[in-house]
């Protein structure tokens, strides 16, 4: 990391250690961005890593709920510290501290991202590998103020198939380009759905433009997930970890980081 970029990174809880920090971005919402970080920290926990997620999508926190878990968290001297998924995947999320977690946040950006700020200074993170943080959709104020704050070693792009996509996805890559920031592979999620009944692939929102993106910016991983609704059914239950998503390009691509 340049010096420019390092004056403006806080300083980690001091008890906390994180060796690597991962932050999944998407151009816009909706194109399930929550959904694959889920997926990334179930699959590279599997893999026999210690993973973390850091839910900075302060306005949909969604993560909690995937892995069924409520309130849990308690301080102690060292910090706040995360929830626990069953296999030991430590979370943190504004959901897990407000009573009622339905009640929307009406919050101007800046304390958001000093929300997500503090989830870095003041949690208690132990011994984490990997550290995997759900942005803030899209490429505006918010998550320029977190890619400023904490440092993040690598990018993974979400996107879907949809035409119009293809230009807010670009946007996603300009910005980790300006930032600095390597790109580790682009997802294309709900890329297609297999028909339980005739077993053909359907693609449903459209053709992909995968290949041409990462070819025009010299991306080298990249993924297409399917829509499965056995999949939705997990998350809905709570049951992340009960998901199987072969992740390895983008696995391979966060093991490679030095
Ligand atoms: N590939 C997929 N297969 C099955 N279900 C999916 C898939 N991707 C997302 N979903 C489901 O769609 C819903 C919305 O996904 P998610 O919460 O990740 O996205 P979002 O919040 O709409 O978008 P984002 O996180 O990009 O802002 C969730 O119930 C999730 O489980």
């Amino acid at each position: 990391m340049d010096a420019f970029r390092k004056q403006f990174i806080k300083e980690l809880n001091p008890h906390s250690k994180v060796k690597k920090v991962i932050a999944v971005m998407s151009g816009k919402g909706g194109v399930g961005k929550s959904f694959v970080t889920t997926s990334l920290a179930v699959a590279m926990q599997r893999a026999g890593y210690r993973c973390a997620i850091l839910d900075a999508d302060i306005t949909g926190p969604s993560i909690p709920a995937s892995f069924g878990l409520n309130n849990q968290t308690y301080k102690t001297d060292k910090g706040i510290h995360p929830t626990r998924t069953k296999t030991g995947i430590q979370v943190m999320s504004l959901n897990l501290l407000v009573e009622n977690p339905s009640d929307p946040v009406l919050w101007r950006g800046s304390l958001i991202a000093d929300m997500v700020t503090q989830f870095w200074t003041d949690v208690y993170w132990e011994d984490v590998d990997y550290m995997f943080i759900d942005m803030p959709p899209g490429t505006g104020d918010v998550p320029l103020t977190i890619f400023q704050s904490l440092p993040v070693d690598g990018i993974v792009v979400v996107t879907s198939p949809q035409d119009l996509v293809t230009m807010i996805v670009e946007k996603a890559v300009k910005m980790a380009e300006n930032m600095d920031i390597p790109i580790l592979g682009i997802v294309e999620n709900m890329s297609y759905f297999i028909c339980p009944d005739c077993h053909k692939k359907h693609y449903i929102f459209g053709q992909s433009h995968l290949e041409e993106i990462c070819k025009q910016y010299h991306i080298e991983h990249h993924l297409s997930l399917p829509l499965d609704s056995k999949n939705t059914q997990y998350i809905d239950k709570g049951k992340a970890e009960l998901m199987s998503i072969n992740m390895d390009e983008i696995l391979s691509s966060i093991l490679q980081i030095d």
